[in-house]
């Protein structure tokens, strides 16, 4: 969909922003790109939308040169999101959004309905679009910015550190968002970011650059994880390389067993059968809390829970609540050590 083809970017002073840079984007994908500051992932991201333009090579966007198209044009068709949310400050929430449905020739009427289906879309309410930015919590402000970027449909959304600026809490919710709505949407995303979590955790392929705009690996988080290509990837991963590994994988192949009886410890479930607590036979011991675990979540998740656990197992539930079974520290820890062998094999 954005393919880079030897691309350099030196500006009039003499910086290398961006050096030889061949790169495929594919469509209805997440493309992240990540690297230290300064190793030209913004100026990657604005030549796209011609914001800057190369000094050489070629960068098409959906089979087309995106030099030989009008900038403005091109701007209009591809959603831009960054961190500052960029929003009007005297404009509402709701005429924020609509503003480029407007500049697309869309009547007043149309563009406003359209900015409000996209309101509830990344879950503000019809009221916080008759706010002006300023009276919106940060958060509130970066789904906005989605919104607005969202507002024409363009099949690409470029995304510039967009969840950089919030708390660590709201910057999930974002990140879950994002996911879910690109599971509607398919849009093929470009998103840079300082932070390796987010990138694994959003991205389908990972773009990891050193200074001077050098493109160093690009490839899906689980290989990037399992096979740094240098020293360079491996030191930016960090250390807890093979638990982030662990994060890309669920719960959902491990076996469970019924939760043993007559233990040191027993669960206490209620009478919906979801579980409350670990409870001891010794009565000098204090009851410990469980965190039950669905499918879903992850064998990181599985992990820090087993080691919590004063048994040793993982309580695992269904989508209501409900025990469904235990699974066993070991049993976790066969499946990481898969997880780790099939992510080397599946990259060499
Ligand atoms: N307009 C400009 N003129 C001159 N140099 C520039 C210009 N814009 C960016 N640069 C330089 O190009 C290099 C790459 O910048 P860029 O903003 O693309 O990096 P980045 O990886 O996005 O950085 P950060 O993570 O800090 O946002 C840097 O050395 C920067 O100082």
């Amino acid at each position: 969909m954005i393919q880079f083809d030897a691309v350099h970017k030196r500006f009039p002073n003499g910086t290398t922003a961006v050096h030889d840079l061949t790169l495929d984007m594919p469509e209805g994908g997440v493309t992240v790109l990540v690297g230290s500051s300064g190793c030209g992932k913004t100026t990657t991201l604005r030549m796209i939308n011609r914001m800057v333009d190369p000094t050489s090579g070629t960068i098409k966007v959906g089979g087309k040169d995106v030099t030989r198209q009008d900038a403005a044009d091109l701007r209009r068709s591809i959603g831009y999101v960054i961190q500052q949310s960029g929003l009007f400050p005297h404009r509402t929430v709701l005429d924020n959004i609509a503003t480029v449905p407007l500049l697309l020739g869309h009547g007043r009427r149309k563009a406003r309905a359209r900015a409000a289906e996209l309101l509830e879309t990344v879950g503000l309410t019809a009221e916080a679009g008759k706010r002006y930015p300023h009276q919106l919590s940060g958060g509130q402000q970066q789904r906005v910015g989605v919104a607005r970027a969202l507002a024409a449909d363009p099949p690409v959304l470029l995304m510039d550190e967009p969840f950089g600026a919030v708390d660590p809490v709201v910057r999930t919710q974002l990140q879950d968002e994002l996911l879910r709505l690109q599971k509607e949407l398919n849009k093929t995303i470009v998103f840079v970011t300082h932070d390796i979590d987010e990138a694994v955790r959003l991205g389908d392929r990972i773009a990891v650059f050193r200074t001077g705009g050098h493109l160093v690996q690009c490839a899906p988080p689980a290989e990037l994880l399992a096979r740094p290509a240098d020293d360079f990837v491996a030191d930016f991963l960090g250390a807890e390389r093979g638990l982030k590994l662990l994060s890309l994988k669920t719960l959902a192949d491990v076996p469970q067993a019924p939760a043993p009886e007559g233990g040191a410890w027993n669960l206490v479930l209620d009478a919906q059968r979801k579980p409350l607590h670990w409870a001891p036979k010794d009565q000098r011991d204090t009851e410990l809390p469980v965190r039950p675990l669905k499918d879903s979540d992850s064998l990181l998740s599985a992990l820090d829970e087993s080691v919590a656990s004063p048994t040793g197992l993982v309580a695992r539930v269904d989508a209501a609540g409900a025990l469904t079974g235990v699974t066993s520290r070991d049993d976790i820890h066969e499946h990481a050590g898969r997880a780790h062998t099939e992510a080397r094999v599946v990259a060499a």
